[in-house]
């Protein structure tokens, strides 16, 4: 049995090596960019008008002008105008360009529209404050060529946006591994099928399908029965094709629990089996030569709830190339008592407050009572070195809702 910090540590060390794929703007959310991106134009790429009304040459205000003959029209999308007369002006949209000659926006709240013998005129009722009064200045966020986007960032809507506005129209991102989830068990039947009283309805699978597709990774998903030969069989053809496999179940004591044999007996070498932690102590782990990476949780859900949270989302992001995920911490609401020697993996409800995030106890009857992570918000990860754990001490905490 290893601590949780050298079977994370552990599991971190195997690297696998993703290819790059170009996948459209439409498509990339969520996935690591594999490419920088710069700016093509300045941000904004010309002095853009921020608000309708009329645009000036400031000098001209300054030297006395308040009422100013409109001499036309700039709409958005249209080329730049050209003011001919200094001490007139042109009316202007938001998202214009700004006209040449002029430099100044006065808001139509701050003129009044004056028709007179078929001119329009624009008189001044709240004075411009300075010169390039609302324009959002050429360059001003960021300059041609400037790096925008640095590689190995999880792109997010923002990202997507500034992407959109390069010319992006698809991104280099990594490749997703390709992965098997495969569940175990002689008592699990398909979710449409009506269980006999010693059967139960496979769940495993599908939350970490469900896990794994919040990250980007789409998983297929098979189903195995306890059976030696057969196991043996399916999941060495299951090694020709995928570079990770997430097993549920069987990796236990029990007389049908063969997981463990039967991947050595395939040559997966074990990296461990068993870590200093509940839920999950049975958690097997281990890698094969030229295969994939295994990672053989414990069938109770709860246990493989925490073990995909607390290792496997964390790995394939490494993997995947994103910059480490942030190190919440969260105070205790509550005194817990634990004694065992071995990491508690505490389902909690966290709250915001003054002081920062509070973790609120929830109860929960066991590494089976998977109903009772609905009240949760993921877990608080309480070292094994204590058994007092006090309110207001700080843990870090491990977050399954986004
Ligand atoms: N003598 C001992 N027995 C057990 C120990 C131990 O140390 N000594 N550890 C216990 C702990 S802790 C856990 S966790 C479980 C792990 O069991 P396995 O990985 O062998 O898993 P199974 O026996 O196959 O199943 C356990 C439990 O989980 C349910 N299960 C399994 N797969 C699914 C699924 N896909 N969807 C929903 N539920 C699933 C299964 O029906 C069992 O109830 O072992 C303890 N025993
Ligand atoms: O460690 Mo087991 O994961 O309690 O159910
Ligand atoms: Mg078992």
């Amino acid at each position: 049995m290893i601590p949780v910090d050298e079977a994370f540590a552990r599991i971190m060390a195997q690297k696998i090596e993703l290819p790059v794929a170009e996948v459209s703007l439409e498509e990339a959310v969520g996935k690591i960019l594999r490419e920088p991106i710069y700016a093509d134009r300045d941000f904004p790429p010309y002095h853009r008008v921020t608000m309708d009304g009329i645009a000036i040459r400031y000098e001209s205000y300054l030297a006395g002008e308040d009422t100013f003959r409109v001499e036309g029209m700039q709409l958005a999308g249209a080329p730049a105008q050209t003011l001919t007369h200094k001490d007139e002006c042109l009316e202007v949209m938001t998202g214009a360009i700004l006209p040449k000659n002029t430099d100044t926006v006065i808001r139509y709240e701050d003129v009044s529209i004056i028709e007179r013998r078929g001119k329009r005129y624009a008189h001044i009722l709240a004075a411009p404050k300075m010169r390039l009064q609302n324009v959002h200045q050429q360059g001003s966020d960021r300059k041609a060529t400037d790096l925008l986007i640095p590689e190995g960032t999880l792109l997010s809507p923002a990202e997507i946006a500034v992407a959109a506005t390069v010319g992006k129209a698809s991104l280099k991102v990594t490749q997703a591994p390709r992965v098997a989830i495969i569940s175990t068990g002689d008592e699990l039947v398909k979710v449409t099928q009506t269980p006999l009283p010693h059967q139960i309805r496979k769940s495993n699978s599908y939350m970490l399908q469900a896990a794994m597709r919040e990250q980007n990774v789409l998983a297929d998903v098979f189903h195995l029965i306890d059976d030696k030969s057969l196991l043996l069989d399916e999941l060495q053809q299951k090694f020709k094709k995928y570079q990770v496999l997430v097993l549920s179940g069987g990796v236990s004591k029990g007389k049908a629990d063969f997981i463990p044999e039967v991947l050595q007996e395939l040559g997966v070498e074990q990296v461990f089996h068993e870590v200093a932690q509940r839920p999950g102590k049975p958690f097997w782990f281990g890698k094969q030569a030229a295969g994939p990476v295994v990672f053989a949780l414990p069938g109770n859900p709860v246990s493989t709830f925490v073990c995909y949270y607390k290792y496997i989302r964390l790995w394939l992001r490494a993997i995947l190339g994103a910059a480490p995920a942030w190190n919440l911490q969260a105070h205790l609401t509550t005194e817990i008592t634990f004694n065992p020697k071995l990491t508690y993996f505490l389902p909690v409800k966290v709250f915001i407050s003054a002081t920062g995030w509070r973790a609120q106890p929830v109860p929960i009857g066991g590494s089976g009572d998977f109903a009772g992570l609905l009240a949760a918000d993921g877990f608080l990860e309480l070292p094994p070195d204590q058994i007092k754990f006090s309110p207001g001490d700080t843990f870090p905490f491990i977050g399954f809702r986004s």
